[in-house]
Order: structure tokens, then sequence, then C-alpha cells
């Protein structure tokens, strides 16, 4: 997927400003810049909840105009937000199928084969290491924030996306549980799916990514592939361009 100088205004505001960016079959794509940067604008780009003021959008090299969320959706394009949309009163099963319920019978006969949904559930589940779950009956409310993260991703796997956009996966969560959902996002890249990964997070960012784009005021600043920065190269272009040393200088 390639976005092509794509462009987004809300009114005077310019919220992204001619980015491109390219996205690879097994690629972990880090998505990096201060707050009101434009990261989100750009994945609701992605995910057809915005349509850009300009600029292209190209799915296998074929340009696509994305009329909504439910068309991405189609076209494998699947986002995990930070709150997952879950529903914590729920079962596992239940979230796991949200509007894609499997049904079983026929016409008024038709209805949620439940058992069905509890077995896939749990056996995608176990698949991307969340081995805590042993009844898809147990309340999605019960999970912690990584098993929720855990569970939005094989969800999306499951359902066939291609593209998985993964918008601040471990900003709530502890440093194991942020581990176990970067395996997570490992397992989804070694499957062969395009991962977007907004974090705000270097280390998380370092530690998984294979492409890297920087925004700063909805502007692409840089664009680079594993090991083409240092550590601290990164950490100033995440400050949006400042020195990380100056700003703490500044603190003093
Ligand atoms: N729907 C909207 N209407 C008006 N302005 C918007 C809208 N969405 C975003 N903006 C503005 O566009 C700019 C980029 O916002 P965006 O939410 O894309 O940044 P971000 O990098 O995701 O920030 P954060 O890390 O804080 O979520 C900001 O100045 C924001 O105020």
């Amino acid at each position: 997927m390639e976005l092509e100088d794509v462009s987004k205004a809300f009114g005077s505001t310019h919220a992204l400003q001619h980015a491109s960016m390219e996205l690879h079959a097994g690629e972990v794509h880090c998505l990096l810049g201060d707050n009101g940067a434009g990261k989100s604008t750009l994945i609701k780009v992605m995910s057809g909840v915005y349509v850009p003021s300009s600029g292209r959008l190209l799915v296998d090299g074929e340009p696509v105009t994305l009329a909504g969320p439910r068309q991405a959706q189609d076209l494998g394009i699947a986002t995990v937000h930070q709150d997952v949309g879950m529903i914590p009163l729920m079962s596992v099963a239940r979230n796991f199928y949200l509007g894609r319920e499997p049904n079983k019978g026929w016409g008024p006969f038709r209805r949620f084969d439940a058992a069905r949904a509890r077995a896939t559930a749990l056996d995608e589940v176990h698949a991307m290491g969340i081995t805590r779950v042993t009844d898809a009956n147990q309340l999605v409310g019960t999970l912690s924030g990584g098993e929720r993260q855990a569970l939005g991703i094989a969800r999306a796997i499951h359902f066939g996306a291609k593209v998985l956009i993964l918008d601040e996966p471990t900003s709530a969560l502890g440093v194991k549980e942020a581990s176990v959902v970067l395996k997570q996002i490992d397992s989804a890249r070694s499957r062969g799916l395009a991962v977007v990964l907004i974090t705000h997070n270097a280390s998380h960012a370092l530690s998984i990514g294979d492409r890297f784009t920087v925004l700063i005021q909805g502007q692409v600043a840089d664009q680079w592939a594993r090991g083409e920065r240092t550590r601290d190269e990164v950490l100033d272009l995440m400050a949006g361009g400042e020195s990380v040393e100056d700003l703490f200088e500044k603190l003093d």
C-alpha cells in the first residue's frame, strides 16, 4: 500500500501536507511524531475514515478511493485502536466476532453459532500466545490491556487483514505487557502482513521497526530503513526536531 503526496486540511489547519509513505508485506513501518504531528490523520486516510484533500492512495499499485472504513476493511486494511473497540461486558468469543458473527441454520432458523465462535476464538487467541484465557466465555473486561490488544490483533488477522494499523498499542501498558504485544506484532509481520505502528516509545519503535516515518507539523520530516539512524537521532526527530538534550537542559 502506498500514500502518494497526500494532504488533508480541516478548514485552515493543514493536518497533513504532501505526505508519501510505502507499506510492504512482512514489514513493520513505524509512524513517529509529536502530539498533533498528523499521525492520526494519516492513518485515518489509510483506513478510509478521511478522504484526502489531495494526493492518492495505491493498493497493489492500483489507485483506490476509499469510500469509508467498511471498504478499507474489505480490502484487508484493519485498524486496532488503543481502546481496541471491544465491549468489556461481552465475552472473548462475542467480541472476537463483533459484527461478523458466524451463523448456523437456514432462513428463519439462522442463529449465532456460539459453539463455533467459542472454539475458533479460543484457537486464534492461543495461537497469538494469550494462554491465560482458557474459556471463550470469559468477559473481555477481565483481560489485561495487553491481552485486549492481542485479541484485537488476532481478530484482525483472522478476518484476513493484509495491512494492520496499530494506533499506540503499547502506550498504556507495562513493560511485560508491552513485550507481549510487540511479540504479536512480530508474529503478524512473519505472517506477511504490512504493519503500521504508531508509537511514542523510541525503544519499542527501534526494537521492532523495519522502516520509519517521522511527521513534524503534518509533513514527512524524515524516512529511513532500520539501521540508518542512531538512537539519539531518532529521539531528536521524535521530539519534533529538537535536541532531547536541549529539552532536558531547559528543565534545569
Ligand atoms: N477532525 C479535525 N478537525 C479539525 N482539526 C483536526 C481534526 N483532526 C485533527 N486535527 C488537527 O490536525 C492536526 C494533526 O492532528 P492529529 O490528530 O493527526 O495528530 P497526531 O499526530 O495523531 O497527534 P496525537 O499524538 O496527539 O494523537 C492537529 O493540529 C489537530 O488539531
